[in-house]
């Protein structure tokens, strides 16, 4: 069966019909045919995947080969889903031409359908760039991880006034650029409400609340199998942690005990034939 793709005009079209967007987090095939096969809308390629794959304590060190590899994988599990890539820490902040250059990679190397960025009015012209190139932007505002260490650690932003007005400027900001949608992470709830109702384009919220025009999570703190951070807003709809060391126990006790394999994983062969073999 061939779905047809959710492309950037049904993800806008998401603002009036008033149908929520589900986007989660995918950094391999397995991973993204199930979430395909679930009807999760966008795939997003994260660049957590430094935190949730590679085991670095932030997602600065991610590299744009490490990107071109998970979204290869995504992009062969996704039929339906879009597939969005993180643009790394430093592939889009020195200058427009490598923020253009490394957009049309993700595209063109590794099979993606949009590329998303962090930041506001410093990445104006990043954006407009490769928006201009026929590639779809999503903007990425609030607590933007590649900036931790600007902003102090991993905190609720645009909790004063001066914060709130700049996040709402920067997502006015980006929208004028060309953005076709905005990740809002860790913002307080009435703000990322009010950004929702000041914008044209789709408002896809991460700890912002229940009012953005969809949500986002990283697929790997829902199901209970990453342990390094436990944001508020993380909802566990799993326990897989307890699942999955439930079935390694048994595994390493039938291996130890002689249960596993049984008969009914083993191949036979005639007897006879094996007489006088040595
Ligand atoms: N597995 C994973 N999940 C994520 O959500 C995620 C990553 N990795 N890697 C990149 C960033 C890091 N993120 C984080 C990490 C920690 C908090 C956190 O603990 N926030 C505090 C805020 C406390 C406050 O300011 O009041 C919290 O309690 O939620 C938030 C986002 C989101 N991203
Ligand atoms: C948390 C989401 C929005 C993200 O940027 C990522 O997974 O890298
Ligand atoms: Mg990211």
């Amino acid at each position: 069966m061939s779905a047809a793709k959710i492309t950037t005009s049904v993800i806008r079209q998401r603002k009036e019909t008033g149908k929520k967007i589900t986007m989660l987090t995918a950094y391999d095939f397995s991973m993204a045919k199930l979430l395909d096969d679930s009807g999760i809308d966008m795939l997003l390629v994260g660049d957590s995947l430094g935190n949730v794959i590679l085991g670095y304590d932030s997602t600065l060190p991610v590299t744009m080969e490490d990107m071109i590899h998970h979204t290869r994988a995504v992009s062969r599990g996704a039929q339906k889903a879009m597939v969005v890539a993180d643009m790394p820490f430093m592939s889009y902040q020195v200058s427009v031409e490598d923020a253009l250059r490394n957009a049309g990679r993700l595209m063109k190397e590794a099979g993606a359908q949009a590329v998303k960025l962090e930041g506001g009015r410093e990445v104006r012209a990043a954006v407009e760039a490769i928006v201009q190139a026929g590639i779809p932007v999503i903007g990425h505002l609030g607590l933007t991880p590649q900036a931790v260490h600007s902003l102090g650690g991993f905190k609720v932003q645009g909790k004063s006034r001066e914060d709130a007005k700049k996040i709402l400027e920067d997502a006015k900001i980006l929208e004028e650029s060309g953005v076709f949608a905005i990740i809002l992470e860790c913002v307080p709830a009435l703000l990322a409400e009010k950004i929702t109702h000041s914008l044209a384009i789709p408002i896809i919220g991460i700890g912002a609340g229940a009012q953005c025009d969809g949500q986002v999570l990283v697929t790997h703190d829902l199901l209970g199998i990453y342990s390094g951070f436990s944001p508020k807003f993380v909802k566990k709809f799993a326990d897989l942690h307890s699942s999955v060391t439930e079935a390694i126990l048994g595994y390493k006790t039938q291996v130890e005990n002689g249960t596993f394999p049984g008969p009914e994983h083993s191949f036979p062969i005639d007897s006879e034939i094996l007489e006088r073999l040595y």
